[in-house]
């Protein structure tokens, strides 16, 4: 096991080989599991060849260096109520997808280690490789308190590298990648760098909307909530999107449509310029919201959303 503090180099890739595997990153809500996707992959979050499609895992995003390629593949959130078609999928889904992974990055917040971050730590297969990422580095006034801080979470399991960073800064996330290149198998890169297909780019804007849905509606983001991509074209540099949001019941279709259509306005229009940017072209995004009672029980209708 080895502890890279904040200024000393890692070990990186000695024997030349190029490796590539796939990588999960777990963690308790809020904690920074985004943000540190974001900062590693960087803008290269658009790029999802036409194979990620076939293989087991949904690809989020994939980082290629010149000696590794990361493929950091999707997780369902950790749910604990609520029991349902809908989270027994969901947490199925967790467990195979981590016993199956060549890494998991573990991520906790500098000077804090819950009771929620235990329980995603008790969901990580006893036999997987687990890199304990420290974010938020930046938050700790008291740079003293981190070395107790790691010997106390070290004790509820074993960790193959600990690093500590701040995703939010950029501050030692290249630690993380030279730490965890050696850990990958050597192979063959499993992606291009520059294939985007439709079907992938259709994905995304469903990712895109799903993640403004839960981002502005934080607290009031009802249960069970979904986003389906009805018409996704192309014509020319513009892309027209046609989605719908899924929700249970009428009372939760007027929270995410908001007072006088605000809430919706706002989330549409997030996710459009962001869009934009992915696609580096013009995108038209209509989104409405759509009731199917009982959706989340029904594990059909979760089978056509994609969950399986
Ligand atoms: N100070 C500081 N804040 C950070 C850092 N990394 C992330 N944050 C902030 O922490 C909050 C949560 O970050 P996210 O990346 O959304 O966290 P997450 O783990 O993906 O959250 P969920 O999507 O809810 O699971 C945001 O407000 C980030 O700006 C960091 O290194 N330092």
């Amino acid at each position: 096991m080895n502890e890279h503090t904040l200024d000393s180099p890692a070990d990186g890739n000695s024997d030349g080989a190029f490796r590539a595997g796939f990588v999960a990153i777990v963690g308790r809500p809020n904690v920074g599991k985004s943000t540190l996707l974001n900062r590693l992959i960087g803008q290269k979050i658009s790029i999802v060849s036409s194979k990620a499609q076939t293989t087991r895992h949904r690809v989020t995003g994939i980082l290629t260096e010149a000696d590794a390629q990361f493929v950091f593949v999707d997780t369902p959130g950790f749910q604990t109520h609520h029991r349902n078609a809908l989270n027994r999928s969901m947490n199925r889904t967790v467990s195979q997808v981590l016993a199956d992974v060549d890494l998991v990055f573990f991520v906790i917040e500098a000077g804090r280690f819950t009771d929620d971050d235990r329980k995603v730590l008790s969901v990580i297969p006893e036999t997987s490789k687990v890199i304990l990422v420290i974010n938020k580095v930046d938050q700790l006034k008291d740079k003293a308190r981190l070395l107790p801080f790691i010997d106390q979470v070290r004790q509820a399991r074993e960790f193959i590298e600990i690093v500590p960073l701040s995703a939010e800064k950029g501050r030692n996330v290249d630690t993380l990648v030279k730490a965890a290149t050696p850990l990958l198998p050597v192979a063959t890169p499993m992606f291009e760098e520059d294939e985007i297909t439709d079907r992938s780019e259709r994905f995304l804007a469903s990712e895109f909307l799903r993640e403004k849905l839960f981002r502005l509606l934080g607290d009031e983001l009802p249960y069970g909530i979904a986003v389906e991509i009805e018409k996704f074209e192309v014509e020319g540099n513009l892309r027209r999107i046609h989605a719908a949001v899924i929700v249970d019941k009428p009372g939760h279709k007027a929270m995410v449509i908001g007072k006088g259509g605000e809430k919706l306005k706002r989330i549409s229009s997030e996710a459009r310029v962001e869009l934009e940017k992915l696609f580096d072209g013009k995108v038209f995004l209509e989104v409405w919201v759509k009731i199917k009672s009982g959706w989340a029980d029904d594990e059909r209708a979760l089978k056509s959303l994609g969950y399986d």
